[in-house]
């Protein structure tokens, strides 16, 4: 809340608005804060202005005020996308139902707009009105009497509200197999973290685990995890066991779930697959962030807080509980009380506890970031997991820049064995799906139209040595004859085989058939082999290679 900003006015007035139809808006209340800018100057009522500097309109109504709203009207507070203070009062008049234009009538009030203006997109196109259970409204018969609403710009997505820690939402309209009803707990304002009661059930939570023990498809199956390394190398600060899971039914039905609960429509390619994660005993995952770097690609804009794309929400389910540790922790959080321990005083802590035992005979090391991370997740913000229940936290902030506060780990496991899965939200089509239109934003790539077909590749080299898969210009997989590749491609995908620089053989893929084969061999190449297929040698960091092994490894995720 804007404090200091705050004037108050008796007397009752209605602002009347230039639309044919009379919603009632801006209604004041005796005692109820005056509209007024950024100065702190009261907006005189004939002269309102409505732009973007009248955000810091009125604050939430008094704690405990009633107010009686007047008969067949609806009474609500508006505010901005993920905010709970500076909202303004309205009424809506349900009587004008047919005209179905809530966020044409709200938007100009509140001075909603684009967070990013692009030339080929209206202006004034309204913002998006939802309520506080991501549903999102176009007609006042959607709405309560008394509920809060909120205003989405065209160009951005609902973020849950952060009205208080410990408030809980029943949110009925998400479907789910599921006996208890599917509640949400803000866990923190600062990140955005929410916990999601009951979301997932036994059943689905073990069919996930059988699923991802189950798979035998080498890019997908469970194994190290390789993030952050250089190729077929294994992670140090990720030494969880992955799997992505990326078209089974149960699958795909959490992952309607969660785009549910967000508030979007399911679009596949805006999500990464359900990645399953397996952590015994001293296994965790370092803090880190979940977003990608901007600089990550050329191809593609990560600056999400533009015209990009990137990861904007994670939702970690819980498939197990885990006898201790293994919390997902978040380091640079809001704790509910108490002072913060300082890193070295919780590390001395931990090392005086019978933890440390464990930790020393799973062999973690004094100084390790293992015992760093542990000692936090003793004394930092730190969800416990629970078989069912789920966390959503936000890597971006509601305009679309980075979460800096969205930091996070998995603790180390101290006893039992953690199942988790997580599901990477993007805020529009993800990596290897896009291509940037003339104005630099990223966009669905062209050729997708009508929808995406999943396609299940087989890849054989029948008699070419020293072959490599690449997809479009980024190296996929070393490709050497007699050694089939099994791949999760779509329409529209360009795959070729290449020899050193030499491409030797292209395909489109056009056909909507869900198995398919490609086939390289000497008597079926676009040209000819280049005469020595020995291949040149690779300056590990010479920053092309760098730059190419980034791009299979981010690739190779986010295909899944
Ligand atoms: O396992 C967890 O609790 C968190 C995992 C995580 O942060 C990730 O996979 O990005
Ligand atoms: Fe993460």
């Amino acid at each position: 809340m804007s404090k200091g900003r705050v004037s108050f006015m008796g007397g009752a007035s209605a602002l009347a608005i230039g639309v044919a139809i009379t919603f009632a808006l801006f209604k004041q209340y005796p005692l109820r804060a005056q509209l007024m800018d950024w100065s702190g100057k009261t907006i005189p009522e004939p002269h309102r202005e409505w732009s973007n500097r009248l955000l810091s309109l009125l604050p939430s109504p008094p704690v405990g005020e009633s107010l009686q709203t007047p008969d067949g009207k609806k009474r609500v507070m508006v505010f901005m996308n993920g905010e709970h203070t500076e909202g303004v009062d309205v009424l809506l008049d349900p009587e004008n139902d047919a005209v179905e234009i809530l966020d044409t009538l709200l938007t100009p009030k509140l001075g909603c707009k684009r967070v990013v203006e692009m030339p080929d997109r209206n202006p004034d196109e309204p913002c998006k009105v939802y309520n506080g259970m991501a549903q999102r409204v176009t007609k006042v018969a959607e709405v309560t009497d008394g509920e809060s609403l909120y205003l989405v710009p065209p160009d951005r997505l609902f973020v849950w509200p952060t009205v208080k820690v410990g408030r809980r939402v029943v949110v009925p309209h998400v479907k789910g197999k599921r006996g208890a009803a599917m509640e949400v707990e803000t866990l923190s304002l600062s990140p955005r973290l929410y916990m999601l009661h009951n979301f997932v059930n036994e059943e689905e939570s073990n069919q996930i685990i059988k699923e991802a023990l189950e798979m035998s498809d080498d890019d997908f199956k469970l194994k190290r995890s390789s993030t952050g390394t250089k190729e077929k190398s294994i992670a140090q600060t990720r030494t969880s066991e992955n799997a992505f899971i990326t078209a089974s039914e149960t699958a795909i039905g959490l992952k309607k779930r969660i785009f549910a609960l967000l508030g979007m429509k399911y679009v596949d390619t805006w999500a990464d697959g359900l990645q399953v994660l397996r952590y015994n005993v001293s296994k965790g995952y370092i803090d880190h962030y979940d977003y990608l770097d901007e600089s990550s690609g050329q191809d593609h804009s990560f600056d999400s807080g533009h015209l990009g794309t990137n990861r904007f929400a994670t939702v970690v389910l819980y498939l197990n509980d885990v006898e201790a540790g293994g919390e997902t922790v978040f380091t640079l959080g809001d704790i509910p009380d108490g002072p913060e321990i300082d890193v070295d005083e919780a590390i001395e802590q931990l090392r005086n506890s019978e933890e440390a035992a464990v930790l020393a005979a799973a062999g973690v090391e004094k100084g390790s970031w293992e015992e760093r991370l542990t000692a936090l997740c003793r004394t930092r913000l730190a969800v416990k997991p629970k078989q069912g229940s789920a966390i959503l936290f936000y890597n971006q902030v509601p305009d679309g820049k980075r979460d800096r506060a969205s930091r996070h780990g998995a603790c180390p496991v101290l006893a039992g064995q953690k199942w988790a899965a997580n599901l990477w939200v993007w805020n529009g089509p993800r990596y290897g799906y896009t291509e940037l239109d003339d104005h630099g934003r990223t966009v669905e790539r062209k050729g997708l139209e009508g929808g995406l077909f999943k396609i299940l590749l087989t890849a054989k080299n029948i008699d070419v040595p020293g072959a490599a898969l690449y997809y479009e210009n980024q190296f996929w997989k070393e490709w050497e004859p007699g050694h089939d590749l099994r791949i999760n491609s779509f329409t529209g995908h360009k795959w070729n085989a290449r020899v050193g620089d030499t491409v030797i053989k292209s395909w489109a893929l056009s056909e909507r058939r869900q198995e398919q084969t490609i086939l390289l061999s000497r008597d079926n190449l676009d040209a000819p082999l280049p005469k020595s297929t020995r291949k040149a040698k690779v300056d590990e960091n010479d920053p092309l290679e760098v730059n190419r092994r980034w791009h299979a490894e981010r690739l190779k995720q986010m295909q899944a």
